[in-house]
């Protein structure tokens, strides 16, 4: 893989532990290799951004992280665990640490806000005190700045405001890791921009370990201290957004031939 290391001392977070650890890690369904030798470190605090085309499974990557699919060679650790190898519990408890925001935002839609964001409080953390459930909640609505919304039903939000809110259901039960798959996905560019500031400021405020899947290159530019570039079923190039956009290599540059 290129390493593209110029600019790496303006990396906006410092390296520390090492969170997920991927070595050699191989998924094929049927005669299709969709990944091949996909080897990436996370470090703790650190969001990483995974630009590849549509199809390169990059969505795959992540539910072999969180278990939902068993990958068929190589070595994936969370936590130092092999995740391969843990069983039922131990799969729940991992995934308890880890948060998903998925494309739709996933609100349901009878429900308010408040219930929304009750919802994972009391059936995931099973927390019975009301006044620490609210008290989470509106700690969580004022940081993706959305307060006076929490007796709104998704159907009174705009498409942003739902991202926010999904955003914030997922941020409430305070993950180790967050996993964004196109985030910013059929928003408009300005609302895309405000949902990669708020994932940016939600990483300071929650120190929480995230993977970036997009194909945003804005997103890429706000929320990556470092971008990994996959194709072909591989990671081909790693770096800093400015460090990659000066790379060489024809099929990087391709990711960056828009962007002025
Ligand atoms: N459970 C599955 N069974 C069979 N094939 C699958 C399964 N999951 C993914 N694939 C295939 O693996 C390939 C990669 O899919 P994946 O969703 O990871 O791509 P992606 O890089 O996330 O693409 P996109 O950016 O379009 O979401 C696709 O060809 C897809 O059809």
């Amino acid at each position: 893989m290129e390493e593209v290391k110029e600019h790496k001392a303006h990396a906006k977070t410092p390296k520390k532990g090492v969170v997920i650890a991927i070595k050699g890690l191989k998924k094929s369904f049927g005669k299709k290799e969709v990944l091949k030798d996909i080897n990436l470190e996370v470090h703790s605090g650190e969001n990483v951004v995974v630009l590849g085309k549509s199809g390169e499974g990059k969505s795959v990557t992540i539910q072999c992280i969180v278990g939902m699919l068993v990958p068929d060679g190589g070595s994936l650790k969370v936590f130092g665990d092999e995740v391969a190898d843990m069983n039922a519990e131990e799969l729940k408890q991992l995934r308890m640490k880890i948060g998903f925001l998925f494309q739709s935002g996933a609100l349901y839609d009878s429900m308010t806000v408040r219930e929304n964001l009750e919802f994972p409080l009391t059936r995931v953390l099973k927390l019975k005190d009301e006044h620490e459930i609210q008290e989470r909640i509106n700690e969580v609505l004022d940081g993706v700045g959305l307060l006076d919304s929490v007796d709104k039903l998704p159907s009174d939000l705009s498409g942003g405001m739902r991202k926010r809110i999904g955003l914030a259901r997922t941020l409430i039960i305070k993950p180790e890791i967050m996993l964004y798959d196109e985030p910013t996905t059929g928003l408009d560019p300005i609302t895309s921009r405000e949902i990669s500031e708020l994932i940016l400021s939600m990483q300071k405020k929650y120190k929480t370990t995230s993977i970036i899947i997009t194909h945003d290159m804005e997103c890429a530019r706000i929320t990556a201290d470092r971008i990994v570039i996959m194709n072909d079923g591989k990671y081909i190039a790693e770096g800093t957004f400015e460090a990659l956009q000066k790379s060489k290599d024809q099929i990087v540059k391709e990711f960056f031939k828009d962007i002025s």
